[in-house]
């Protein structure tokens, strides 16, 4: 009835007595009989009338009795306009109990405006009149006039549903994937990957580092994310991936946590080592949905990747110690037990994940050492954005102080600066000095501690620096004794080769 008056587009005093009568109906007369009369009343305008309904039902029942997707996005498109509109709501705890959602009561209608065309919701209940039977179906109709019917069921529709989706992605509660078993002893299994809910507070607010580059990273995101059909254009599966690299406690996990934030997507902790071989890595990258985050951490260690070009180089480095050497070996070794992923298994799976899956999906490497890595691996295409994450520099030590001092300037920033710009300490070190360690720590006490970690960091970096050029030198020296030697012999033996030869050529 509500309906059919707003798809009438009654209006003035017309309209307010029958948003009055409507109101009072549905306040004082039971759904029940509600229900009653509106299907007669329907079948009776349905003779004369030009509207036309469509009804959406909660479950399908074709295969069994199946939870129908359309109507779970129609319900999210639906939660924003009830809210703003419907007299009767629903309140709902949200997946991870930190709001309410709110939402369309049972027997209640809402009406929407589509391109100048009013459309009415409503929401209806289904009981079974046996009284053996206390199931209830929920089902939507829409109703509108019979003019629009063309662009209602194909444009509208289409907006709505995908509106719903967009609503649905947004609404959910992010997760955090992992394919290492050993870890989920409180997640949740879903296919090959178990989740716990994704709750990192890393921002990009948070995250100290270059400015410029922050910035950079931030647009570089935001143009991935609305590239959908510019990726179509130019042929390309919509997928964007990261090489984060630099130094221990430099921000590179923080800076996924931050990514996934920002987009609000999931993330995908891939561990290879804990995955068998190459046949299950590809399931596993496929098994990963859209609006996502597939992550390698350490990638140089988590399996020989670089295969024989490691291994020429270590026969080269002659100097490094047996100690190092053995360490190596042992790690390669328990890899290669462990795992029998290749590198051009792993490949071979990313190229999979960006052909084969819908929706669009960024895959981050992260490695403290960049030229461990294979060149195949990391070439564009691959990994599109190569992101430096290095020591602690003023613009970064800047936003470090304002997480955790709350300040902006103190006359010790002179100093800082200094030291920053010619000490290498990473984000992690700088914010554990910056923390307040007791309730009588303020921000001298801290800044100054600072100060004091970053003098002696200094002085440590310059001592080093002398061992290892008197260590250079000494290499050095040991190099020339040894060539010298070398040389020695070999004139040696030429010598001794040619008395034989003059020998023998007097005995003949
Ligand atoms: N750039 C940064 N901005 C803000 N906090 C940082 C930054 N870098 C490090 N931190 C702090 O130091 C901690 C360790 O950083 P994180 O784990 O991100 O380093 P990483 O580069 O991933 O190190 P690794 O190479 O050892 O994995 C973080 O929890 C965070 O508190
Ligand atoms: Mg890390």
């Amino acid at each position: 009835m509500f309906e059919a008056g707003a798809l009438f587009g009654f209006t003035g005093t017309t309209m307010a007595s029958l948003m009055f009568f409507w109101s009072m109906y549905r306040q004082f007369v039971p759904y029940q009989l509600r229900d009653y009369l509106e299907k007669c009343f329907y079948k009776m305008f349905g003779l004369v009338s030009t509207s036309v309904h469509i009804k959406f039902t909660e479950y399908t029942e074709d295969k069994g009795l199946k939870k129908s997707q359309a109507y779970d996005l129609i319900r999210n498109y639906l939660s924003s306009k009830s809210t703003a509109r419907a007299q009767r709501l629903k309140a709902n705890e949200s997946k991870n109990s930190k709001s309410l959602v709110l939402s369309l009561d049972d027997h209640e209608a809402v009406e929407d405006v589509f391109q100048g065309v009013k459309v009415v919701w409503s929401l209806s209940v289904w009981k079974s009149d046996n009284q053996a039977d206390s199931s209830e179906r929920k089902y939507l109709t829409l109703s509108f006039h019979n003019r629009y019917r063309e662009m209602i069921t194909t444009t509208y529709l289409d907006h709505v549903l995908r509106e719903g989706k967009e609503i649905g992605l947004k609404n959910r509660e992010r997760k955090l994937y992992t394919n290492n078993s050993s870890q989920d002893y409180s997640a949740w299994r879903e296919g090959r990957w178990s989740n716990v809910p994704f709750d990192h507070p890393a921002t990009f607010e948070t995250l100290a580092m270059d400015l410029e580059k922050k910035e950079g990273i931030k647009k570089d995101l935001i143009k991935f994310t609305k590239g959908k059909d510019y990726y179509r254009k130019v042929g390309k599966p919509w997928k964007r991936g990261y090489l984060l690299f630099g130094p221990p406690g430099t921000g590179k996990s923080t800076m996924i946590s931050a990514m996934a934030n920002f987009l609000e997507y999931d993330v995908y902790d891939l561990e290879l080592t804990t995955v068998k071989d190459n046949s299950e890595l590809k399931k596993l990258m496929l098994d990963t949905k859209g609006k996502s985050i597939v992550v390698i951490e350490d990638i140089d260690c988590s399996l020989d990747l670089t295969g024989q070009r490691k291994k020429k180089k270590e026969e080269d480095e002659d100097e490094e110690d047996e100690e190092k050497k053995a360490e190596k070996l042992l790690k390669r070794e328990r890899s290669e037990r462990e795992s029998k992923v290749t590198l051009s298994g792993l490949l071979n799976a990313i190229d999979g994940l960006w052909s084969a899956c819908s929706g669009e999906k960024i895959i981050v490497f992260t490695t403290n050492y960049l030229d461990k890595l294979d060149p195949a691996l990391i070439r564009r295409g691959r990994m599109d954005n190569h992101i430096e994450m290095s020591y602690c520099r003023f613009e970064a030590f800047k936003v470090l102080a304002k997480n955790y001092l709350e300040i902006e300037s103190h006359d010790l920033y002179g100093e800082i600066k200094r030291l920053v710009e010619e000490t290498d300490m990473s984000p992690a070190d700088v914010a554990e000095n910056l923390m307040p360690k007791s309730d009588e720590d303020d921000a001298d006490i801290c800044l100054r501690r600072l100060v004091k970690s970053l003098e002696e960091e200094k002085e440590k970096a310059r001592k080093l620096a002398e061992e290892e050029k008197k260590k250079k030198a000494e290499r050095d020296a040991r190099r020339k004794k040894k060539k010298a030697e070398e040389e020695h012999k070999k004139k040696k033996e030429t010598e001794e080769n040619g008395d034989v030869f003059r020998d023998n050529g007097n005995l003949i």
